[in-house]
């Protein structure tokens, strides 16, 4: 049965990680219902402090405030912008040309915290840290850190949904190629600059296993529903919003749906101002194996997904946003 929601359902993590086993079961029910409809939840009790929250806006408004001679030093495309800066238009929606109107900075997994022998630790550029923001290094590793950490208990609940062990996803995300993505949906000062056809953030579905959302600075958010139906998105101040997205799909043969989402545009006269937002996209290690599961498959739900590892996702997609030549 199908189920439109009016908005997206809001769970407490606290019942999966410490409750009764009762409350621990309601929140993998209820998460399944979700994400087999609307693909997105809002949690609360994720253990990301409000404090943490407000610096990191902080030091990405000091960040994104400097001069764009500034930013591009940290701007670095022989790594498919993975770490550091990316300038503004550079990102398009797959299937699209138009750059989206915003600037970000991606954080990814500090490397002198990866054990020597792991292989990964050759795989991964380093991070870049803007030396103009001191602030800006420890802010953003506490955030990678808790989310990931949010992540992991959240992949326990959508592997206990798929009828998988608990654990399933561990030696997947140990390490993962997860990526901090800190926004600013730049102001305009002159709506007629822009090309007509030109968003904060045009639809798209995440490439990732999940997304991890901390609330924004302004609306815009929209999720579209099975029906066509936009629906607007705010996460309240002590929730975060999380989000299947395309790797999770294509494992689960569309089971757990990866749904379309945008940022729109502020209306004409609110077009000067600007909007800050913070994705975490949590990513598995690139070996991991991205065929559908066969408890994913049957008669009435054929395969409808090529074998493809995390990796080859990952290069495909970044070619067609526009990132990777
Ligand atoms: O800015 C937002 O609220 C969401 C951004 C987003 O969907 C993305 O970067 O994938
Ligand atoms: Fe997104």
């Amino acid at each position: 049965m199908e189920i439109l929601f009016d908005e997206i359902p809001s769970l407490d993590l606290a019942h999966f990680t410490s409750g009764t086993s009762e409350q621990k079961m309601n929140f993998v029910k209820k998460l399944g219902e979700a994400y087999q409809n609307i693909g997105f939840v809002a949690i609360k009790n994720h253990g990301l402090s409000q404090d943490l929250q407000d610096r990191l806006y902080q030091s990405i408004k000091d960040f994104f405030a400097l001069p764009d001679e500034v930013k591009t030093q940290y701007q670095k495309p022989e790594i498919g912008y993975q770490r550091g800066y990316t300038g503004k238009g550079k990102e398009h929606a797959k299937g699209r040309n138009t750059g989206d109107l915003k600037e970000f900075y991606h954080v990814g997994q500090e490397l002198e915290a990866i054990p020597e022998e792991d292989p990964v630790k050759g795989e991964y550029p380093a991070n870049l840290w803007p030396k103009e923001i001191p602030q800006f290094k420890q802010d953003a590793l506490e955030a990678f850190q808790t989310l990931e950490n949010a992540g992991k208990e959240m992949l326990k609940a959508i592997a206990l949904h798929l009828e998988l062990e608990e654990d399933y996803f561990e030696d997947k995300v140990a390490y993962g190629n997860s990526i901090l993505r800190q926004i600013h949906y730049f102001p305009i000062e002159n709506p007629d600059e822009v090309p007509a056809d030109a968003v904060r953030a045009a639809e798209h579905g995440d490439i990732n296993l999940i997304t991890l959302l901390m609330g924004a600075s302004a609306d815009g958010l929209q999720v579209l529903r099975k029906d066509g139906k936009w629906i607007p998105i705010t996460a309240l101040p002590d929730q975060l919003v999380v989000n299947v997205g395309d790797m999770l799909e294509r494992l689960t043969n569309k089971k757990l749906k990866s749904t379309i989402h945008r940022v729109v545009n502020p209306p004409r006269d609110k077009m000067n101002t600007s909007r800050y937002s913070i994705p975490f996209f949590m990513h598995p290690r690139s070996e991991m194996d991205l065929t559908c599961l066969e408890s994913c498959i049957d008669a009435d739900n054929p395969k409808q997904f090529t074998d493809a590892t995390a990796g080859e996702f990952l290069e495909e997609r970044l070619r067609e946003l526009g990132l990777r030549k």
